[in-house]
């Protein structure tokens, strides 16, 4: 669904950060995103979110060439990918439930068309008795699930979670390493960007290591 052939990517005039970077996300793969702290990985997840542009190589997202997709048609393809950033993102003033549904709000939506499945989402991510509460009020956790259910609201065919696990304890890093699998099952392409060895060990996927603005990928 997307691929990157020899892609290279430059912030301003700095130093390359990702450099002759290949790749590919095939429909309903499981792949694991590390590398040490810098290396790189926000921004792979940024440039396959198309939040940001390579300065050189091919992106092809969805059968289609990066560089010609016209900045229009851009929000239809991110509609697709869902992304949980590493700092959630929640909206303070909106409930979990408000926070959940507002992509499909923002599209128009009419509340009765939607109040199932968001209400079905937040329980299926744990958080059916915290729907009608503030994000300031949640736990880590708790607003870590709510951003991954706002991220699946959409039913997108690809997830990019960077560190999801990365502010939870270690029962609650299975329990939603546990939910990406599930997903994965039903059909979703996973990417996890993480530094937590323990938590790739749980599972039999891909890796994608970052080193020195390069990739390696391991079976
Ligand atoms: N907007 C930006 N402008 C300039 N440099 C940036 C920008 N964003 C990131 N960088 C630099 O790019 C490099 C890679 O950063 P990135 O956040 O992608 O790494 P990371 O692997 O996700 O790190 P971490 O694990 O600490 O989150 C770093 O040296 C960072 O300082």
């Amino acid at each position: 669904m997307i691929r990157f052939e020899n892609v290279g990517l430059r912030y301003g005039m700095g130093p390359e950060i990702l450099r002759d970077i290949t790749l590919q996300i095939p429909e309903r793969s499981f792949q694991f995103l590390s590398g040490p702290s810098g290396a790189g990985k926000t921004t792979l997840l940024r440039l396959l979110f198309l939040s940001l542009k390579p300065t050189r190589g091919l992106i092809t997202v969805f059968g289609k060439d990066r560089a010609r997709i016209p900045r229009s048609e851009l929000p239809l393809l991110r509609r697709r990918i869902g992304v949980v950033f590493q700092d959630f993102r929640l909206l303070d003033h909106m409930t979990t439930y408000e926070n959940v549904a507002l992509p499909l709000r923002v599209r128009g939506r009419e509340e009765s068309s939607y109040r199932t499945d968001v209400t079905e989402l937040l329980k299926w991510v744990g958080l059916g008795e915290r729907m009608h509460v503030l994000p300031p009020v949640l736990s880590g956790g708790e607003k870590q699930r709510t951003a991954i259910a706002r991220a699946l609201i959409e039913q997108p065919e690809i997830l990019l979670a960077d560190e999801p696990t990365g502010n939870v304890d270690p029962q609650l890093a299975r329990r939603l390493l546990r939910l990406f699998i599930e997903l994965n099952r039903l059909g979703t392409a996973v990417v996890i960007a993480t530094h937590d060895l323990g938590l790739m060990d749980q599972v039999d996927a891909r890796r994608l290591i970052l080193s020195g603005g390069r990739l390696d990928i391991y079976d």
